[in-house]
């Protein structure tokens, strides 16, 4: 069976949680990944950046990729606590999540500070994943489609193309709530963002990934990833429990 286009990409956010001791997770992901699930889904660790160092040695010998969780869009200066996009690529990530909702709520990011991060993202080199999503009151109010299409139409960089761009639509209210929208409004979303990315990159939009994020797990992922127009899922709770990540990264095989 031909695997689906694009490459499905299942990512593990792992936010502020982890250790030095995370290297057994890491491990265990590693012996997990055979070449049967390689050959169907690109796998991403994400760990804070103290420890990207270390999931890069400790993957070294795997194709599964380490990325960062946040850059600031300059490349170096006076920013205490910030850490620039070559930082992150020179201890070896290729990836950055940039405009997590955390981070939009956490640090009032607007979405030209997003897109400035992600411009900053691949200017370093790295694939910059960019994420939107609607809260629950914007869903509630029926504008879930129109806040998404805004933030995606304001947060996307310069030059985005399937090779350094990628999207995440995590809805905030399903984020580590256990909640998920129902298969007709993610792949209605899906679509949407599928047009946007048409109207802002032309044919490259067919192959720009778009993932799906919020309260994925082993036993919803089939449901979820099968969807149309989504290309994988960006993880937070179940990518620390190395068995759940596997599961859900065994969604397309
Ligand atoms: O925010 C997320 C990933 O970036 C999703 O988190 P959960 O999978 O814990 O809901």
């Amino acid at each position: 069976m031909p695997g689906r286009t694009p490459k499905p990409l299942v990512a593990g956010n792992w936010k502020m949680n982890g250790s030095a001791a995370s290297r057994s997770l890491l491990a265990e992901i590693a012996a997990g990944y055979g070449p049967d699930l390689q050959a169907k889904t690109d796998l991403l660790v994400c760990p804070p950046a103290v420890l990207v160092p270390m999931a890069v040695a400790t993957t070294a010998a795997t194709t599964i990729a380490v990325g960062g969780q946040d850059c600031h869009a300059k490349v170096s200066g006076a920013h205490t606590g910030d850490i620039a996009a070559a930082m992150l690529a020179e201890a070896g990530a290729t990836f950055v999540i940039v405009g997590h909702s955390e981070r939009r709520t956490d640090h009032a990011e607007t979405d030209a500070v997003v897109k400035a991060k992600a411009e900053a993202t691949l200017a370093g080199g790295l694939t910059a994943i960019v994420c939107v999503g609607e809260t629950k009151d914007e869903r509630e109010a029926g504008r879930a489609l129109a806040v998404v299409e805004a933030q995606v139409r304001g947060s996307l960089p310069a030059g985005a193309s399937p090779a350094n761009t990628v999207i995440a639509y995590e809805p905030v209210w399903a984020i580590g709530t256990g909640l998920v929208p129902t298969v007709a409004d993610v792949e209605a979303m899906h679509a949407d963002i599928r047009r946007v990315l048409g109207d802002l990159v032309g044919q490259d939009a067919a192959g720009m990934r778009i993932l799906y994020g919020g309260s994925v797990k082993p036993g919803n992922a089939r449901e979820l990833l099968g969807v149309a127009n989504v290309d994988g899922a960006l993880v937070g709770g179940a990518s620390l429990v190395a068995a759940d990540f596997l599961g859900i990264a065994a969604a397309y095989s």
